[in-house]
């Protein structure tokens, strides 16, 4: 009888220490300070405990913002912390590529990248671009060149890890380097661990474009759909290490820490102790909240565009007749802005940092014929791009799905031109634009001023020395000082660095699905799962997820030039106004032959015109 009674008890026994838990906020988290107001409401939570949106980010050095009072409530987008007034600096590490043109060009890409991120003010940056200089930079010795296997834990091989702290070691002697830029895709857990190794916060390819879109975006639409796209980057984060007094946290110092009754292991048994959430359910209940927040917010500015659309296409026309939409599409920089203004006699802005135009914009123009068009500028793209980002910009990139025609600008004097035109089919793809569309796109070759230029033109790579190419003057790498490909990345290889982080603190990914509310929409790329080869999964970009029949249709429109598109079918220079009258034709010659209809609507029932606003300007 004794014994059944103490049973009875015993889930209360542990009571007091569970209420103790509960009903002192200090246990929980720190004070809510963000703006967001996320609806945060764990039903094991006596609902007067407020609690603030955790920081889900990987990086340690992301904390901070949490305490501080915030403003504008699309702060949160950011990805490290990092002060809008003033542009990061970056130190920019790029793993080596061959050939060298192609390493050329994706080390001019990744330093215009970072010198890219950076916030306007009152409409304008407070330097050209041209007169930022040179971010420090290094090339390093790429794991998956020949082994086509990075490391899981690192990315790089112990000995770039080094190589890179000496270099970072160097530059910080000479000035503040806020963030390390690497120039590739790398999981939570490479994250994390080259956070902890180089003691400063690291941005991969998609981070940083993700926090490019961020500080570029000036509309409501553009904004939301760049948090979104944060969101789900930091969804992909999720990385949980244990801290010093041996619990899980979400930070290195446990600035984050958030543990409801269960997750902290209250003892009890029963209702008590499965009341509460895991830490990771909590994380992805809160990102969840968010991102139904978001899309419901995007869902109605894809709504109001596509009744805009409607009602342009219907009577858009200044004479009731409806207006054709003509998308201008093409990699990032190849100058979409500035041959739409140069088309339309409008000022677009235009800027030689990537991805100045993350808001969409409509221009109207008059075609040789008389017919009026709309010309519908939009962001660009870029390789490596992963699917989720181009997600979060659907509403945006519906307007390209849902154009009359595209027309695709290439930026001539681009070295990696045939890559970035496939890309950018590749994306166009993606999103769904049909076959027919794409075998109807105007192919426009722009700058063809500076063409001759750039031929051949290697700006500060020094192709005499193979070791390390950098800023900083001989610095080595190594891990690889003489030659390519790059040695395969042995796992015996693991030394110092490996060993210090695993010993130490234990990394892993939250792998536990349990709860896990996402429908799917991060599961092609999202954590904790594991390719073939045994590395974790990472974001996963077109390239990785086209069907192969794609790629050898890639490979045959590549090799043997078949496709029509492979001949520019206008070559262009925006800034100079060269072949812009033979555009408008070929555009007009199109529509013709498209037979894009030109409708009347006078017998329709007037309706008041649509007010909200979704940042599409039409002129
Ligand atoms: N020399 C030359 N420069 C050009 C030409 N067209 C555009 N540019 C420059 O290229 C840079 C990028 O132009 P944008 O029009 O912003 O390019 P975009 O494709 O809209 O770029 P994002 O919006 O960043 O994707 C700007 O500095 C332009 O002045 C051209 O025909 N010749
Ligand atoms: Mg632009």
């Amino acid at each position: 009888m004794f014994r059944t009674i103490s049973f009875l008890l015993s889930p209360l026994r542990s009571l007091p220490q569970t209420l103790n838990f509960i009903t002192q906020p200090s246990l929980y988290l720190k004070p809510y300070h963000s703006p967001l107001k996320l609806p945060t409401n764990p039903s094991s939570i006596p609902p007067n405990l407020q609690f603030p949106p955790i920081s889900i980010l990987s990086s340690s050095f992301s904390q901070t913002p949490l305490l501080q009072k915030k403003e504008d409530p699309y702060n949160d987008a950011s990805l490290f912390n990092r002060d809008p007034k003033s542009p990061p600096k970056l130190f920019v590490v790029q793993p080596r590529l061959r050939p060298d043109t192609l390493l050329q060009a994706k080390l001019d890409e990744a330093i215009n990248l970072a010198n890219s991120l950076e916030e306007q003010r009152d409409g304008y940056y407070d330097t050209e671009l041209c007169e930022k200089g040179l971010p420090p930079h290094v090339v390093v010795q790429n794991p998956a060149v020949r082994s086509s296997k990075y490391r899981s834990d690192t990315y790089f091989g112990p000995g770039t890890v080094d190589t890179v702290k000496c270099h970072l070691n160097a530059v910080e002697s000479k000035g503040e380097i806020d963030a390390v830029y690497v120039n590739t895709i790398l999981s939570g857990i490479q994250q994390r661990n080259l956070e902890r190794a180089w003691g400063k916060p690291v941005l991969d390819r998609v981070g940083l474009i993700i926090e490019i879109f961020n500080a570029h975006a000036q509309t409501k639409e553009a904004k939301l759909q760049a948090e979104l796209a944060a969101l789900m980057y930091k969804r992909t984060r999720l990385v949980r290490v244990r801290g010093p007094d041996g619990r899980y946290t979400f930070g290195a110092t446990g600035e984050t820490e958030v543990v409801s009754a269960r997750g902290r292991g209250s003892g009890g048994r029963g209702f008590i102790s499965g009341a509460g959430e895991t830490e990771l359910q909590l994380q992805r209940r809160r990102i969840l909240e968010r991102r139904n927040h978001l899309l419901s917010q995007i869902e109605a500015v894809r709504r109001t565009r596509a009744l805009q659309r409607a009602s342009r296409k219907r009577r858009g026309g200044s004479n009731g007749q409806g207006l054709a939409t003509v998308a201008i599409v093409g990699y990032t920089n190849a100058g979409k802005s500035t041959l739409v203004s140069a088309l339309s006699e409008s000022d677009l802005f235009s800027d030689d940092r990537l991805f100045a135009t993350v808001d969409p914009r409509l221009r109207s123009v008059i075609l040789p014929s008389g017919r009026k068009v709309l010309l519908s500028d939009t962001v660009g793209f870029i390789s490596d791009l992963p699917v989720q980002l181009v997600e979060a910009f659907h509403a945006t990139l519906e307007e390209v799905v849902e154009a009359d025609l595209l027309v695709h600008v290439l930026d001539s004097s681009a070295s990696d031109l045939d890559e970035q035109r496939s890309v950018v089919l590749q994306v166009l793809q993606q999103i769904g634009v049909s076959e027919e569309k794409l075998q109807n796109m105007l192919e426009v070759w722009n700058k063809i001023d500076l063409q001759e230029e750039e031929m051949g033109a290697d700006k500060y790579l020094d192709n005499g020395e193979d070791d390390v190419v950098d800023s900083l003057s001989g610095a080595e790498d190594d891990d690889m000082p003489s030659e390519l490909p790059a040695e395969p990345v042995d796992d015996d290889d693991e030394n110092d660095i490996v060993s210090e982080l695993s010993s130490g603190d234990v990394q892993e990914t939250m792998d536990d699905h349990e709860g896990d509310y996402s429908d799917g929409w991060l599961s092609r790329g999202g954590e904790g799962s594991e390719d073939d080869q045994g590395n974790p999964s990472r974001w996963k970009t077109m390239d990785d997820q086209q069907s192969e029949s794609f790629k050898d249709r890639r490979m045959t429109e590549k090799d043997s030039c078949s496709q029509p598109q492979c001949i520019p079918h206008v070559k262009t220079s925006a800034v100079m106004g060269v072949g812009l009258q033979e555009l408008l034709a070929l555009i007009d010659e199109k529509l013709e032959t498209q037979k894009v209809p030109e409708r009347n609507y006078f017998d329709r029932k007037w309706r008041p015109p649509h007010t909200e606003d979704v940042g599409v300007a039409v002129e």
